[in-house]
Protein backbone atom coordinates (compact mmCIF):
# COMPACT_ATOMS: atom_id res chain seq x y z
CA UNK A 1 0.00 0.00 0.00
CA UNK A 2 1.20 3.79 -1.36
CA UNK A 3 0.67 6.63 1.78
CA UNK A 4 0.75 9.68 -0.42
CA UNK A 5 0.83 13.30 1.15
CA UNK A 6 -0.83 15.68 -1.71
CA UNK A 7 -1.32 19.67 -1.33
CA UNK A 8 -4.39 20.40 -0.79
CA UNK A 9 -7.74 18.82 -0.02
CA UNK A 10 -11.16 19.19 -2.68
CA UNK A 11 -14.03 17.03 -2.48
CA UNK A 12 -13.67 14.69 -5.65
CA UNK A 13 -16.79 14.36 -8.37
CA UNK A 14 -16.61 11.49 -10.59
CA UNK A 15 -14.29 13.32 -13.62
CA UNK A 16 -11.62 14.39 -11.08
CA UNK A 17 -11.97 10.79 -9.42
CA UNK A 18 -11.02 9.05 -12.73
CA UNK A 19 -8.39 11.68 -13.27
CA UNK A 20 -6.75 10.74 -10.09
CA UNK A 21 -7.23 6.77 -10.55
CA UNK A 22 -5.48 7.31 -14.09
CA UNK A 23 -2.46 9.42 -12.41
CA UNK A 24 -1.70 6.94 -9.68
CA UNK A 25 -1.36 4.35 -12.21
CA UNK A 26 -4.67 2.38 -11.27
CA UNK A 27 -5.45 1.89 -14.97
CA UNK A 28 -3.62 2.11 -18.31
CA UNK A 29 -3.87 5.59 -19.94
CA UNK A 30 -6.19 5.96 -23.10
CA UNK A 31 -8.86 3.55 -21.61
CA UNK A 32 -12.57 4.33 -21.34
CA UNK A 33 -13.62 4.16 -18.07
CA UNK A 34 -17.06 4.07 -16.27
CA UNK A 35 -17.47 6.33 -12.68
CA UNK A 36 -20.20 5.91 -10.60
CA UNK A 37 -20.43 7.54 -7.00
CA UNK A 38 -22.92 4.94 -5.16
CA UNK A 39 -22.04 6.00 -1.56
CA UNK A 40 -25.29 4.76 0.06
CA UNK A 41 -23.98 5.54 3.87
CA UNK A 42 -24.50 8.26 6.13
CA UNK A 43 -20.76 9.72 5.97
CA UNK A 44 -18.39 9.48 2.87
CA UNK A 45 -18.09 9.52 -1.39
CA UNK A 46 -17.71 6.44 -2.73
CA UNK A 47 -16.29 6.39 -6.30
CA UNK A 48 -16.91 2.84 -8.34
CA UNK A 49 -14.35 3.15 -11.23
CA UNK A 50 -14.65 0.48 -14.15
CA UNK A 51 -13.19 -0.58 -17.14
CA UNK A 52 -15.74 -2.14 -18.95
CA UNK A 53 -13.62 -3.52 -21.41
CA UNK A 54 -11.88 -5.64 -18.74
CA UNK A 55 -14.51 -5.70 -16.23
CA UNK A 56 -12.05 -4.59 -14.11
CA UNK A 57 -13.00 -2.17 -11.37
CA UNK A 58 -11.90 -0.33 -7.80
CA UNK A 59 -13.18 1.66 -5.20
CA UNK A 60 -11.81 5.01 -4.16
CA UNK A 61 -13.88 6.54 -1.03
CA UNK A 62 -13.24 9.79 0.27
CA UNK A 63 -14.28 11.21 3.22
CA UNK A 64 -16.10 15.16 3.07
CA UNK A 65 -15.46 17.26 5.84
CA UNK A 66 -18.50 17.03 6.92
CA UNK A 67 -21.56 14.03 7.71
CA UNK A 68 -22.74 13.69 4.45
CA UNK A 69 -26.55 12.90 5.71
CA UNK A 70 -26.43 16.08 7.37
CA UNK A 71 -24.43 18.35 5.38
CA UNK A 72 -21.94 20.91 6.20
CA UNK A 73 -23.89 22.32 9.18
CA UNK A 74 -22.35 19.18 10.81
CA UNK A 75 -18.32 19.42 10.53
CA UNK A 76 -16.19 16.08 10.81
CA UNK A 77 -12.94 15.25 10.71
CA UNK A 78 -11.16 14.26 7.43
CA UNK A 79 -8.69 12.26 9.51
CA UNK A 80 -11.33 9.23 9.50
CA UNK A 81 -9.94 8.21 6.45
CA UNK A 82 -6.28 7.59 7.87
CA UNK A 83 -8.35 5.35 10.92
CA UNK A 84 -10.33 3.35 8.19
CA UNK A 85 -7.19 2.59 6.25
CA UNK A 86 -4.75 1.80 8.69
CA UNK A 87 -8.12 -0.04 10.80
CA UNK A 88 -8.14 -1.95 7.28
CA UNK A 89 -4.61 -2.95 6.67
CA UNK A 90 -4.36 -3.88 10.69
CA UNK A 91 -7.40 -6.37 9.93
CA UNK A 92 -6.22 -7.79 7.12
CA UNK A 93 -3.03 -8.39 8.56
CA UNK A 94 -5.13 -10.22 11.36
CA UNK A 95 -8.17 -11.73 9.74
CA UNK A 96 -6.59 -12.28 6.13
CA UNK A 97 -9.25 -12.39 3.32
CA UNK A 98 -11.94 -11.11 5.18
CA UNK A 99 -11.15 -7.23 4.36
CA UNK A 100 -11.18 -5.58 1.08
CA UNK A 101 -7.36 -5.14 0.09
CA UNK A 102 -5.95 -1.66 0.25
CA UNK A 103 -4.31 -0.54 -2.93
CA UNK A 104 -3.81 3.55 -2.01
CA UNK A 105 -4.40 6.03 1.02
CA UNK A 106 -3.65 10.05 1.21
CA UNK A 107 -3.87 11.55 3.96
CA UNK A 108 -4.81 15.36 2.65
CA UNK A 109 -7.48 14.11 -0.14
CA UNK A 110 -9.05 11.73 2.63
CA UNK A 111 -9.10 8.97 0.23
CA UNK A 112 -8.54 5.26 0.59
CA UNK A 113 -8.39 3.27 -2.74
CA UNK A 114 -9.60 -0.80 -2.41
CA UNK A 115 -10.77 -3.76 -3.94
CA UNK A 116 -13.64 -3.33 -5.53
CA UNK A 117 -16.20 -5.67 -3.66
CA UNK A 118 -19.48 -5.51 -6.21
CA UNK A 119 -19.40 -9.14 -6.91
CA UNK A 120 -20.70 -9.82 -3.02
CA UNK A 121 -24.24 -8.55 -1.59
CA UNK A 122 -24.24 -6.25 1.46
CA UNK A 123 -25.19 -8.42 4.13
CA UNK A 124 -28.31 -6.48 5.16
CA UNK A 125 -29.59 -6.89 1.95
CA UNK A 126 -28.97 -10.62 1.81
CA UNK A 127 -30.87 -11.28 4.58
CA UNK A 128 -33.76 -9.05 3.89
CA UNK A 129 -33.71 -11.03 0.45
CA UNK A 130 -33.61 -14.12 3.04
CA UNK A 131 -30.75 -15.46 1.02
CA UNK A 132 -28.74 -18.13 1.95
CA UNK A 133 -25.29 -16.77 3.50
CA UNK A 134 -24.37 -19.96 5.25
CA UNK A 135 -20.59 -18.47 6.25
CA UNK A 136 -21.41 -15.55 7.28
CA UNK A 137 -21.58 -16.08 11.03
CA UNK A 138 -18.55 -18.46 10.89
CA UNK A 139 -16.29 -15.54 8.64
CA UNK A 140 -17.93 -12.68 11.51
CA UNK A 141 -16.75 -14.95 14.15
CA UNK A 142 -13.48 -15.54 13.04
CA UNK A 143 -12.80 -11.63 12.02
CA UNK A 144 -13.86 -10.55 15.54
CA UNK A 145 -11.53 -12.77 18.02
CA UNK A 146 -8.66 -12.67 16.03
CA UNK A 147 -9.21 -8.70 15.38
CA UNK A 148 -9.87 -8.30 18.65
CA UNK A 149 -7.57 -11.12 20.63
CA UNK A 150 -4.50 -9.81 18.52
CA UNK A 151 -4.76 -6.35 19.53
CA UNK A 152 -5.68 -6.69 23.04
CA UNK A 153 -3.32 -6.88 26.28
CA UNK A 154 -3.27 -10.18 25.87
CA UNK A 155 -1.86 -10.78 22.81
CA UNK A 156 0.44 -7.13 22.91
CA UNK A 157 3.36 -6.04 24.36
CA UNK A 158 2.17 -2.99 26.87
CA UNK A 159 4.31 -0.33 25.02
CA UNK A 160 3.22 -1.85 21.37
CA UNK A 161 -0.52 -1.44 22.74
CA UNK A 162 -0.37 2.09 23.75
CA UNK A 163 1.20 3.04 20.94
CA UNK A 164 -1.69 1.70 18.87
CA UNK A 165 -4.03 2.97 21.26
CA UNK A 166 -2.43 6.41 19.99
CA UNK A 167 -2.67 5.68 16.70
CA UNK A 168 -6.20 5.01 16.89
CA UNK A 169 -7.63 7.50 18.96
CA UNK A 170 -10.49 8.35 17.28
CA UNK A 171 -12.86 11.37 19.31
CA UNK A 172 -15.22 12.75 16.69
CA UNK A 173 -16.12 8.98 15.75
CA UNK A 174 -16.49 7.88 19.02
CA UNK A 175 -18.57 10.88 19.97
CA UNK A 176 -21.00 9.49 17.08
CA UNK A 177 -21.41 6.76 19.02
CA UNK A 178 -21.37 7.85 22.38
CA UNK A 179 -24.32 10.59 21.30
CA UNK A 180 -26.43 8.17 18.93
CA UNK A 181 -26.03 4.77 20.40
CA UNK A 182 -25.17 5.61 24.06
CA UNK A 183 -27.42 8.84 24.76
CA UNK A 184 -29.83 10.71 22.97
CA UNK A 185 -32.41 7.79 22.11
CA UNK A 186 -33.07 7.11 25.80
CA UNK A 187 -34.32 10.98 25.93
CA UNK A 188 -36.40 12.89 24.51
CA UNK A 189 -33.93 14.49 22.27
CA UNK A 190 -34.54 16.56 18.74
CA UNK A 191 -31.96 14.15 17.04
CA UNK A 192 -34.44 10.96 17.51
CA UNK A 193 -36.60 9.95 14.70
CA UNK A 194 -39.29 7.78 15.00
CA UNK A 195 -43.10 7.08 14.19
CA UNK A 196 -45.92 9.13 15.53
CA UNK A 197 -47.27 5.42 16.70
CA UNK A 198 -43.79 5.05 18.90
CA UNK A 199 -44.39 8.18 21.29
CA UNK A 200 -45.96 5.95 23.73
CA UNK A 201 -43.59 3.36 24.08
CA UNK A 202 -40.37 5.99 24.25
CA UNK A 203 -42.10 7.80 26.63
CA UNK A 204 -41.95 4.67 28.49
CA UNK A 205 -38.30 3.78 27.93
CA UNK A 206 -37.30 7.20 29.01
CA UNK A 207 -39.19 6.88 32.36
CA UNK A 208 -37.99 3.62 32.45
CA UNK A 209 -34.77 4.15 35.14
CA UNK A 210 -33.31 0.64 35.41
CA UNK A 211 -32.97 1.14 31.43
CA UNK A 212 -30.76 4.31 32.19
CA UNK A 213 -29.05 3.28 35.23
CA UNK A 214 -27.75 -0.01 32.81
CA UNK A 215 -26.83 1.95 29.91
CA UNK A 216 -24.94 4.55 32.20
CA UNK A 217 -22.58 1.45 33.21
CA UNK A 218 -22.81 0.43 29.10
CA UNK A 219 -21.26 3.89 28.15
CA UNK A 220 -19.10 3.94 30.73
CA UNK A 221 -17.51 0.96 29.39
CA UNK A 222 -17.61 2.45 26.02
CA UNK A 223 -15.86 5.32 27.18
CA UNK A 224 -12.76 3.93 29.11
CA UNK A 225 -12.51 0.48 28.72
CA UNK A 226 -9.71 0.23 25.61
CA UNK A 227 -9.91 -3.50 25.49
CA UNK A 228 -9.08 -4.26 21.79
CA UNK A 229 -8.89 -2.77 18.18
CA UNK A 230 -13.05 -2.46 17.58
CA UNK A 231 -14.08 -2.31 14.02
CA UNK A 232 -16.56 0.15 15.87
CA UNK A 233 -19.41 0.26 13.28
CA UNK A 234 -20.02 -3.64 12.65
CA UNK A 235 -23.38 -3.82 11.65
CA UNK A 236 -24.54 -5.56 8.54
CA UNK A 237 -23.91 -2.62 6.41
CA UNK A 238 -20.66 -3.19 7.19
CA UNK A 239 -20.39 -6.56 5.39
CA UNK A 240 -20.19 -8.22 2.05
CA UNK A 241 -21.44 -11.27 1.71
CA UNK A 242 -22.06 -14.14 -0.71
CA UNK A 243 -22.43 -17.77 -0.45
CA UNK A 244 -18.73 -18.44 -0.48
CA UNK A 245 -17.37 -14.65 0.78
CA UNK A 246 -17.17 -12.45 3.45
CA UNK A 247 -15.38 -9.22 3.67
CA UNK A 248 -15.94 -6.44 6.80
CA UNK A 249 -15.90 -2.89 5.22
CA UNK A 250 -15.74 0.79 6.72
CA UNK A 251 -13.92 1.27 10.35
CA UNK A 252 -14.04 4.48 10.13
CA UNK A 253 -15.39 3.83 14.26
CA UNK A 254 -12.20 1.95 14.93
CA UNK A 255 -10.31 3.01 17.95
CA UNK A 256 -9.66 0.91 21.25
CA UNK A 257 -12.59 0.01 23.10
CA UNK A 258 -14.71 -2.83 25.04
CA UNK A 259 -14.35 -6.34 23.40
CA UNK A 260 -18.12 -6.63 23.73
CA UNK A 261 -18.85 -3.94 21.61
CA UNK A 262 -18.11 -5.31 17.86
CA UNK A 263 -20.12 -8.91 18.90
CA UNK A 264 -22.98 -6.68 20.34
CA UNK A 265 -23.22 -4.94 17.30
CA UNK A 266 -23.18 -7.54 14.88
CA UNK A 267 -25.71 -9.65 16.77
CA UNK A 268 -28.00 -6.42 17.31
CA UNK A 269 -28.31 -6.37 13.25
CA UNK A 270 -29.44 -9.79 13.66
CA UNK A 271 -31.78 -9.82 15.95
CA UNK A 272 -32.97 -6.06 14.04
CA UNK A 273 -33.44 -8.78 11.28
CA UNK A 274 -35.31 -11.68 13.06
CA UNK A 275 -37.43 -9.17 13.97
CA UNK A 276 -38.83 -8.45 9.94
CA UNK A 277 -39.01 -12.23 10.07
CA UNK A 278 -42.11 -14.54 10.49
CA UNK A 279 -41.33 -16.94 13.52
CA UNK A 280 -40.82 -19.85 11.10
CA UNK A 281 -38.36 -18.00 9.22
CA UNK A 282 -35.94 -17.17 12.25
CA UNK A 283 -34.17 -20.20 12.67
CA UNK A 284 -31.47 -19.06 10.71
CA UNK A 285 -30.87 -15.85 12.73
CA UNK A 286 -30.46 -17.76 15.62
CA UNK A 287 -28.56 -20.41 14.31
CA UNK A 288 -26.34 -17.34 13.07
CA UNK A 289 -26.05 -16.09 16.37
CA UNK A 290 -24.75 -19.13 18.05
CA UNK A 291 -22.45 -19.70 15.41
CA UNK A 292 -21.04 -16.29 15.43
CA UNK A 293 -20.58 -16.06 18.85
CA UNK A 294 -19.56 -20.05 19.49
CA UNK A 295 -16.65 -19.60 16.30
CA UNK A 296 -15.75 -16.43 18.57
CA UNK A 297 -15.30 -17.97 21.99
CA UNK A 298 -13.14 -21.31 20.38
CA UNK A 299 -10.91 -18.89 18.04
CA UNK A 300 -10.26 -16.58 21.00
CA UNK A 301 -9.81 -19.54 23.69
CA UNK A 302 -7.27 -21.04 20.83
CA UNK A 303 -5.35 -17.75 20.27
CA UNK A 304 -5.51 -16.77 24.24
CA UNK A 305 -3.64 -20.84 24.80
CA UNK A 306 -1.16 -19.71 21.59
CA UNK A 307 -0.26 -16.62 21.95
CA UNK A 308 -1.08 -15.26 25.65
CA UNK A 309 1.90 -13.10 26.40
CA UNK A 310 -0.35 -12.45 29.74
CA UNK A 311 1.59 -14.13 32.93
CA UNK A 312 -1.89 -14.58 34.39
CA UNK A 313 -3.59 -16.44 32.00
CA UNK A 314 -2.26 -19.74 33.09
CA UNK A 315 -4.50 -18.99 36.15
CA UNK A 316 -7.67 -21.38 36.47
CA UNK A 317 -10.98 -19.59 35.62
CA UNK A 318 -9.16 -15.79 33.86
CA UNK A 319 -10.04 -17.22 30.37
CA UNK A 320 -13.80 -18.29 31.47
CA UNK A 321 -14.33 -15.06 33.67
CA UNK A 322 -12.63 -12.50 30.52
CA UNK A 323 -15.30 -14.79 28.11
CA UNK A 324 -18.22 -14.41 30.39
CA UNK A 325 -17.82 -10.39 30.73
CA UNK A 326 -17.47 -9.75 26.95
CA UNK A 327 -20.69 -12.32 26.70
CA UNK A 328 -22.81 -9.79 28.80
CA UNK A 329 -21.31 -6.60 27.62
CA UNK A 330 -21.93 -7.93 24.13
CA UNK A 331 -25.69 -8.51 25.17
CA UNK A 332 -26.05 -5.09 26.85
CA UNK A 333 -24.37 -3.45 23.98
CA UNK A 334 -26.88 -5.03 21.49
CA UNK A 335 -29.97 -3.83 23.49
CA UNK A 336 -28.71 -0.35 23.25
CA UNK A 337 -28.29 -1.22 19.20
CA UNK A 338 -31.50 -2.53 18.76
CA UNK A 339 -33.09 0.50 20.63
CA UNK A 340 -30.69 3.16 18.95
CA UNK A 341 -31.54 1.84 15.61
CA UNK A 342 -35.51 2.02 16.27
CA UNK A 343 -36.50 5.57 17.48
CA UNK A 344 -32.67 6.94 16.99
CA UNK A 345 -31.00 9.21 14.23
CA UNK A 346 -30.30 6.29 11.88
CA UNK A 347 -32.34 3.17 11.06
CA UNK A 348 -32.20 -0.27 9.45
CA UNK A 349 -33.91 -1.28 6.29
CA UNK A 350 -34.50 -4.56 7.98
CA UNK A 351 -37.49 -2.86 10.30
CA UNK A 352 -38.06 0.36 8.07
CA UNK A 353 -39.16 -2.08 5.06
CA UNK A 354 -41.48 -3.46 7.32
CA UNK A 355 -45.11 -3.89 5.35
CA UNK A 356 -47.82 -3.32 6.05
CA UNK A 357 -47.13 -0.20 7.97
CA UNK A 358 -49.12 -2.00 10.77
CA UNK A 359 -46.78 -4.61 11.23
CA UNK A 360 -43.66 -1.81 11.04
CA UNK A 361 -45.04 -0.18 13.83
CA UNK A 362 -45.59 -3.72 16.01
CA UNK A 363 -41.93 -4.58 15.40
CA UNK A 364 -40.83 -2.00 16.32
CA UNK A 365 -42.81 -1.40 19.51
CA UNK A 366 -41.16 -5.49 20.12
CA UNK A 367 -37.43 -4.00 18.98
CA UNK A 368 -37.81 -1.23 22.15
CA UNK A 369 -39.10 -4.13 24.27
CA UNK A 370 -36.30 -6.80 23.15
CA UNK A 371 -33.41 -3.93 23.40
CA UNK A 372 -34.92 -2.95 27.13
CA UNK A 373 -34.74 -6.90 28.38
CA UNK A 374 -31.31 -7.29 27.14
CA UNK A 375 -30.05 -4.35 28.74
CA UNK A 376 -31.56 -4.94 31.95
CA UNK A 377 -31.04 -8.89 32.07
CA UNK A 378 -27.79 -8.99 30.08
CA UNK A 379 -26.06 -10.90 33.62
CA UNK A 380 -28.50 -13.57 32.97
CA UNK A 381 -28.00 -14.37 29.71
CA UNK A 382 -25.59 -16.70 29.55
CA UNK A 383 -24.77 -17.96 26.22
CA UNK A 384 -26.10 -17.71 22.76
CA UNK A 385 -28.66 -20.56 22.90
CA UNK A 386 -30.82 -19.22 25.50
CA UNK A 387 -31.26 -15.98 23.01
CA UNK A 388 -34.12 -17.36 20.72
CA UNK A 389 -36.61 -18.11 23.48
CA UNK A 390 -35.72 -14.72 25.41
CA UNK A 391 -36.75 -12.92 22.11
CA UNK A 392 -39.90 -14.78 22.07
CA UNK A 393 -40.36 -14.30 25.76
CA UNK A 394 -39.59 -10.51 25.52
CA UNK A 395 -41.87 -9.56 22.19
CA UNK A 396 -44.95 -11.73 23.36
CA UNK A 397 -47.43 -9.14 24.61
N1 LIG B 1 -14.92 -2.13 -1.47
C1 LIG B 1 -16.14 -1.91 -1.96
N2 LIG B 1 -16.56 -2.55 -3.08
C2 LIG B 1 -17.79 -2.31 -3.61
N3 LIG B 1 -18.68 -1.44 -3.08
C3 LIG B 1 -18.32 -0.79 -1.97
C4 LIG B 1 -17.04 -0.97 -1.34
N4 LIG B 1 -16.99 -0.17 -0.26
C5 LIG B 1 -18.16 0.47 -0.20
N5 LIG B 1 -18.98 0.11 -1.20
C6 LIG B 1 -20.36 0.59 -1.45
O1 LIG B 1 -20.51 1.88 -0.91
C7 LIG B 1 -21.51 1.87 0.13
C8 LIG B 1 -21.10 2.81 1.23
O2 LIG B 1 -19.84 2.40 1.76
P1 LIG B 1 -19.47 2.60 3.27
O3 LIG B 1 -18.04 2.24 3.44
O4 LIG B 1 -20.44 1.84 4.12
O5 LIG B 1 -19.68 4.17 3.41
P2 LIG B 1 -20.02 5.09 4.67
O6 LIG B 1 -18.72 5.20 5.42
O7 LIG B 1 -20.47 6.38 4.11
O8 LIG B 1 -21.06 4.37 5.49
C9 LIG B 1 -21.62 0.41 0.57
O9 LIG B 1 -22.89 0.14 1.10
C10 LIG B 1 -21.37 -0.31 -0.73
O10 LIG B 1 -22.56 -0.35 -1.51
C1 LIG C 1 -24.86 10.28 11.24
S1 LIG C 1 -23.87 8.98 11.68
C2 LIG C 1 -25.05 7.74 12.14
C3 LIG C 1 -24.52 6.37 11.97
O1 LIG C 1 -23.94 6.21 10.68
C4 LIG C 1 -22.88 5.29 10.75
O2 LIG C 1 -23.15 4.23 9.93
P1 LIG C 1 -22.63 4.07 8.40
O3 LIG C 1 -21.33 4.83 8.29
O4 LIG C 1 -22.44 2.62 8.25
O5 LIG C 1 -23.70 4.62 7.54
C5 LIG C 1 -22.78 4.85 12.21
O6 LIG C 1 -23.49 3.66 12.48
C6 LIG C 1 -23.40 6.03 12.92
O7 LIG C 1 -23.83 5.75 14.23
Amino acid sequence: MAIANSSLYEPLIESSAVALAVRLGLFEDNLVLNCEEIGDGNLNLVFHITEPKSGKGIILKQALPYAKVIGESWPLTLDRARIESSALVKQAELAPGLVPEVYYTDQTLAITVMEDLSHLQIARKALIERKDVPLLAEHIGKFMAHTLFYTSDFALKPHVKKQLVKQFTNPDLCKITEDFVFTDPFFDYESNDFEPELREAAETLWEDTHVKLEVAKLKRKFLTEAGALLHGDLHTGSIFVSETETKVIDPEFAFFGPIGFDPGQFIANLLLNALSREEQEQDFIFEAIEKAWNTFEEEFTAAWKKDSLERFSEVEGYLEHTLEQIFEDTIGFAGCEVIRRTIGLAHVADLDTIEPYSRRIESKIQALELGKKLIKQRRNITEPGQLKRFFRHAIAR
